[in-house]
């Protein structure tokens, strides 16, 4: 089976950009495709189950376009679908098969669904029955209340108000109230038992009024649709972030000190699992709130404290909670989870079998559990995830508290969040930022910690002489700060082994010229194209681990870094490096610049990168100055692993 080791981490600070919510993605596509007009989805979810809803979609006849990244334009139907039949495979996806049955009963159509086997263990009976009562024809093509499901023609029939559960699954009432409105007749639902997950039906609620069509709502009770009222496109629409995916990075900064900021989410969001935030309060984490982000740090005293909470209103993001549970400082109770037990997986029981595989004491209910922390884990535990996406991200954080850990199919993340995994190294991952001035042997030092530690390896510098390059071969001037910084921001370069390249050209030499070493350290003055290059170097944050060379590693890059070393040595000792760097590589005495003039040069070099106003070379107040004018290479390298032993211990044996 595949899997992932994650390695003990101590930390985890830095910011994520969060991914659409699935939530939102889905029900703004059916909507979308529901309505009157055209409507540009932007910042939609790139994932399995958004997937599955864009093909069903384009299969019953709603036209879809891509208009950019995670960009689509949807030309909705103005009505039922025109598509009269169609066989559609909704692989595990709950959010994109019950509001298609119920949109689907009410097209007056033949279709099939059908999914994944464990989407036919999913109930689906209440919706069914819900649909049955107003003369809709759906038929079990398997066993009796569970996909498969044969969709038939029927004439509807809005008499009676619709009775439905609401303590299964809120997405049957969510399913029935986006549907109603195709019918043009006035609607009412009326829950028969207590609704449960009720922030999710404000979502739907929130996202249908966006659409047009407005419900009436007595408590939770009762839910009135007046006739007439039909979707219309409101234009362009942005998907805000997955707050059930924000829960992980929070938690990852509760546990991992922090901060951790997650951007897409905040306080002007509709989504319900934004409560998370509160419950991680209780826990006494550190929570700041903007309109669009969330910030959450460690306890003031280092120790999460322990909770008794209801958790209804939260159920997805409450996975989370359990896996924090593990570093509590006492017994933590989940309750009123209920609907745990019909996701995905069972996931009261996967919860208490996996955390119990890590040594902590559990105990479940009906709809509740209990997870008692342990002084010390097992460590190298093999965690099973269920063909579930949160198994896989809550478990991640387990690591976090200096607990190694495998993650079995952690490809099982692509429902909501293709590339966790990357997301969660880029806070996680132990960075240890090496800055100084040029032939302080940065770049071979840095290259020699990497392979001893099997971490990855950033030469940024070779970032900015590749813009220079790029900028002089497009006749760009180096001076031209626009200019320079777009071809920093599209800069084509690729590095297979220790190779680089730049549109397929192989720069490994080109780039270390003495004339293009000056033209880096012209553009890299340029704050857009340091600007530019940001991200880009971030991007290189991946576990186990990162040495990043530069100048700014420390103290812009990569501020969060564990082990900052400002590695430097007298400008004679450097200009005599490069001169000799210079010999080694053949060049004949006639074309070397002779040892003053390197001497100059550096120091005229020195002076650009610690004069200038953005990023300026200068030791950082919490780097360790390490001055190799007296080492050679190999004392050099093991001053700087000497450090990283004692920042952190785990990662060095
Ligand atoms: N401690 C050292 N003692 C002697 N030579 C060194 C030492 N560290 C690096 N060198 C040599 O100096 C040259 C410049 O080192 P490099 O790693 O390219 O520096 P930087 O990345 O800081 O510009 C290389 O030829 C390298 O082999
Ligand atoms: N993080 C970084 C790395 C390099 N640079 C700039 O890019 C130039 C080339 O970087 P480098 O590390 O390859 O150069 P040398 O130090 O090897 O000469 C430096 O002179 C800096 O001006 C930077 O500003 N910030």
């Amino acid at each position: 089976m595949e899997h992932i080791d994650l390695p003990a981490l101590t930390r985890a600070a830095g910011t994520v950009r969060l991914p659409g919510s699935k939530s939102i993605s889905n029900r703004m596509l059916l909507l979308a495709a529901l309505a009157q007009g055209e409507t540009e989805i932007r910042d939609l979810l790139d994932s399995d189950d958004t997937k599955v809803m864009l093909e069903a979609l384009k299969k019953v006849g709603v036209g879809v376009t891509v208009t950019g990244v995670n960009a689509y334009r949807i030309t909705g139907c103005g009505g039922p679908f025109p598509g009269k039949s169609g066989d559609l495979f909704m692989g595990n996806a709950g959010t994109a098969i019950r509001p298609l049955t119920a949109a689907l009963a009410l097209s007056g159509g033949h279709y099939r669904l059908s999914g994944v086997p464990r989407m036919h263990e999913r109930p689906i009976g209440d919706l069914v029955d819900g649909l049955r009562q107003i003369g809709a024809d759906v038929r079990y093509a398997g066993k009796d209340g569970f996909p498969p499901l044969e969709i038939f023609p029927a004439a509807v029939k809005l008499a009676a108000p619709i009775r439905v559960r609401g303590d299964v699954s809120s997405q049957f009432l969510t399913a029935l109230l986006m549907a109603l409105p195709l019918t043009g007749e006035t609607a009412v639902i009326e829950m028969t038992t207590e609704l449960i997950s009720k922030p999710y039906i404000e979502i739907t609620l929130n996202l249908m009024s966006r659409f047009g069509v407005t419900v009436e709502r007595e408590g939770w009770q009762r839910f009135t649709l007046r006739g007439g009222q039909r979707y219309v496109s409101p234009g362009v629409v942005h998907v805000e972030g997955d707050a059930s995916g924000a829960s992980y990075f929070l938690a990852a900064g509760a546990i991992g000190g922090g901060p951790v900021r997650v951007e897409g989410v905040g306080r002007g969001s509709i989504q319900g699992d934004v409560r998370f935030a509160e419950a991680l309060a209780v826990m006494g984490a550190r929570i700041e709130m903007g309109e669009n982000w969330i910030e959450a740090s460690a306890p003031a005293t280092g120790k999460l404290k322990a909770f008794d909470l209801d958790l209804n209103h939260i159920p997805d993001a409450a996975m989370t909670l359990a896996v924090a549970a593990l570093f509590a400082d006492g017994p933590c109770t989940l309750r009123n989870i209920a609907s745990w037990r019909v996701k995905e997986t069972d996931r009261i029981a996967a919860m208490a079998a996996e955390l119990r595989k890590l040594g902590a004491a559990v105990e479940e209910g009906a709809d509740w559990i209990t997870v008692a922390p342990a002084p010390t884990y097992s460590r190298n535990a093999a965690i099973d995830t269920y063909d579930d996406h949160r198994m896989a991200m809550c478990f991640s954080l387990v690591a976090l508290g200096g607990v190694p850990l495998r993650i079995n199919d952690p490809k099982c993340v692509a429902k909501t969040f293709p590339d966790y995994f990357d997301r969660f190294g880029r806070i996680a991952a132990p960075v240890i930022a090496i800055d100084g001035p040029s032939a302080s042997g940065k770049g071979t030092v840095a290259q020699r910690v990497a392979e001893t530690l099997g971490f990855h390896f950033l030469d940024s510098g070779a970032l900015y002489r590749l813009t220079a390059l790029a900028a002089l071969r497009a006749g760009v001037a180096l001076d031209d700060e626009t200019g320079v910084a777009a071809v920093a921001a599209t800069l084509p370069a690729e590095f297979p082994g220790d190779r680089i390249l730049l549109a397929g050209d192989d720069v490994t030499e080109a780039i270390r010229a003495e004339e293009i070493g000056v033209g880096a350290s012209k553009v890299a003055a340029l704050p857009a194209v340091r600007t530019a290059l940001l991200e880009r170097q971030r991007a290189y944050r991946r576990l186990p681990g990162l040495v990043a060379d530069g100048r700014d590693m420390g103290s812009v890059v990569f501020p969060e870094a564990p082990v900052k070393v400002f590695l430097t040595a007298s400008a004679e000792a450097r200009a005599e490096r490069r001169h000799k760097q210079l010999i080694g590589k053949g060049m004949p005495a006639n074309m070397r610049p002779l040892l003053q003039d390197i001497l100059q040069e550096l120091r005229e070099r020195d002076a650009r990168d610690a004069a200038r106003s953005v990023a300026p070379l200068k030791q950082e107040e919490d780097a360790e100055l390490v001055d190799t004018t007296p080492l050679g290479i190999d004392e050099a390298v093991a001053a700087v692993l000497d450090i990283v032993r004692r920042k952190l211990p785990q990662v060095v044996s």
